[in-house]
Formats: structure tokens, sequence, C-alpha cells
């Protein structure tokens, strides 16, 4: 079944994988709604996709762009909600009963503060995502993209990291928010899978058993990458976090551009991997939904 013309909630959508993504989802057609506090960016991401979303529909035939004449306000629905506001979200989804999925990408990346302050990390990671996860079943939206990590491969022996490569204990609390939130999702899934069985049964038991009004069955997908990387190919949008950034690449690409000093090397006995391009992730996340 094709999704496109549904409509999808981005949570941390002005941020760096969130705003390409949001770009690609709208380029194929889909209605997007985003959600972001903005700790880590700006609403200038959404302004960027907005640019480019209307430079290629001014040489476009396709029916995707004939939403290129609404302001960005209307094109893209933009909420500035904390994903621990629970009467936040609830607004959101209220406002726009059209979602039918969400990509979840609002969250905290840095492994290195996430050893400083684990706290806040448990706190909007995995308090953040469960109640996230609740607002949805409770206005029944039971498809989730989460950007997970390949962190929670931990150091494998193997790479390129086989997809089956067991899941570790992580080295940080970065890394095990998201090897508990991938255990929290599927769990969900199990749960939703066995009570939409009971469900048909209980149907089965009083009707002719075709009834399939309701269905409470999740499904998820985790995307697992490692050190996104790279621009939009016109330059307009690359990553922008605020403050002096914590990961790698942007650090990396602040010193390329002299914003920063020098990057810092700390040892050698770490096989740091090498990154996913960020073109390749919004249209992952995009055609892995698809499938569904
Ligand atoms: O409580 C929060 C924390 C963050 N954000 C936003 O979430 C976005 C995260 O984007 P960014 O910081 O640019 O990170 P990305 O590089 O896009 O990282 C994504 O991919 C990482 C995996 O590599 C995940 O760990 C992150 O959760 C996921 O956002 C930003 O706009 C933040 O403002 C929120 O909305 N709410």
């Amino acid at each position: 079944m094709s999704l496109s013309k549904q409509t999808i909630l981005v949570t941390g959508g002005c941020g760096y994988i969130g705003s390409h993504t949001v770009l690609r989802l709208l380029e194929n057609g889909y209605k997007v709604v985003v959600v972001d506090n903005l700790s880590n960016s700006s609403y200038e991401s959404l302004r960027r996709v907005y640019k480019l979303y209307g430079i290629t529909a001014s040489t476009s035939s396709s029916p995707a762009y004939n939403d290129a004449i609404l302001p960005l306000e209307t094109l893209i629905p933009f909420f500035q909600v904390d994903i621990l506001d629970r009467a936040g979200l609830v607004k959101v989804f209220e406002a726009h009963p059209e979602i039918s999925a969400v990509i979840h990408f609002a969250g905290r990346k840095a492994v290195g503060e996430s050893g400083r302050i684990p706290l806040d990390y448990y706190n909007v990671n995995i308090a953040g995502t469960v109640n996230l996860l609740q607002v949805m079943e409770d206005f029944s939206v039971r498809k989730i993209v989460f950007s997970s990590s390949a962190t929670v491969y931990g150091n494998p022996p193997h790479i390129p990291i086989p997809e089956e490569s067991p899941i570790v204990a992580s080295m940080s609390p970065y890394g095990r928010t998201k090897v508990f939130l991938e255990h929290i999702i599927k769990d969900q899934c199990v749960a939703s899978a066995v009570k939409q069985q009971e469900y048909q049964k209980e149907i089965n038991g009083h009707s002719n058993g075709h009834d399939t009004s309701k269905n409470y069955e999740w499904s998820a997908i985790l995307l697992r990458y490692f050190n996104p990387a790279g621009a939009h190919p016109s330059g307009i949008m690359g990553e922008d976090p605020q403050g002096i950034p914590n990961n790698l690449m942007p650090f990396l690409a602040q010193v390329a551009v002299g914003n920063l000093e020098k990057l810092s090397v700390f040892g050698n006995d770490y096989p740091t991997k090498d990154g996913t391009c960020i073109r390749r992730l919004g249209p992952g996340s995009r055609c892995r939904f698809e499938q569904d």
C-alpha cells in the first residue's frame, strides 16, 4: 500500500536528519507535521526545506509539488513542543487527526555528554519517547520509524555490520537509551499483536469473522546508522546544531569552515566507524516506511 498523501509527524524535524527527511517526504507527496523543541536546531531549517522544495517545484511537473504554492506555515505545520510535554503532544494530534504515522528523531545524541548528564539522557530519550508512544496509542497512531543508532551493536567484530549482529550492553548512557528504546518499541509491537489476536478471536466467536474495523497492531522500523554526514547537493541545507557540537561530524565540519580551531583526536584505541550519508537517510526512512 502506498502511503503517499498520508500525513507523517516528524519529531525533531528541524534537526539534521529530521529536516532532510522532511524534504524527502514532501518531495514524495507526503504531508508533514513537525514537532521540535528547538534545543539543538532552529526554525531556519524548515525555511530552507521550504526553499528547496520551491526550487524543485518550479521545474517539476510531478503532482508531489502541487502544494508548492502554500505558505510555509501551511505546508509544514510546526509545533515547538517538547516530547516530555504530554499535553503539548496531545494538542498536536488533536490539531492533526490525519496523522497516520510518526518518524521519531527528537532526542539527545552525544555519547560523551551522556556520560556527564545521564539522567537528562534517560529522561529526554526514554521518558520522552514513552510519552510519545502513549499519546500515539491514545490516538490510534501505531506506525513508527525510530531513529536508533549503530551504537547498539557496541564494538562489532565485522564491518560493515551485518543487521543480525547481536545487540550488546552499550558503552554509554546514550547508547543504552537506544538499546532500551528498541526493547520498549519491540515490546509494544509484541503486546499489540497479542491484543489484536485476542480481538480477532472474540470477533470470530460472535460474528462471521470478517470484522476488520479495529487494528490494535503496532508496526515499527528501527534505523541504526552511524555518524550521519553530508549536506544537500545545493549546499542550502547541511547540519546546523546549536552551540559547540558534541558529535564528531558536525564538530569536524565546524573546524573545516573555520568556526572552531581544531579537532582533537583522543587516542587510537577505538575504530570509529565511518559515516552514513545524509542523502541516504531521508529516503531510507521513507522507503522503509512505504514497505509497511
Ligand atoms: O527533547 C528534545 C531533544 C531534541 N529535540 C530536537 O531533536 C532534533 C535532533 O536533531 P539533531 O540534534 O540535529 O540530531 P540528528 O543528527 O538529526 O540525530 C538523529 O539521529 C541520531 C542517531 O544518530 C539520534 O540519536 C537522534 O535522536 C536523532 O535526532 C533537534 O532539532 C532538537 O532540537 C527535541 O525536539 N526535543
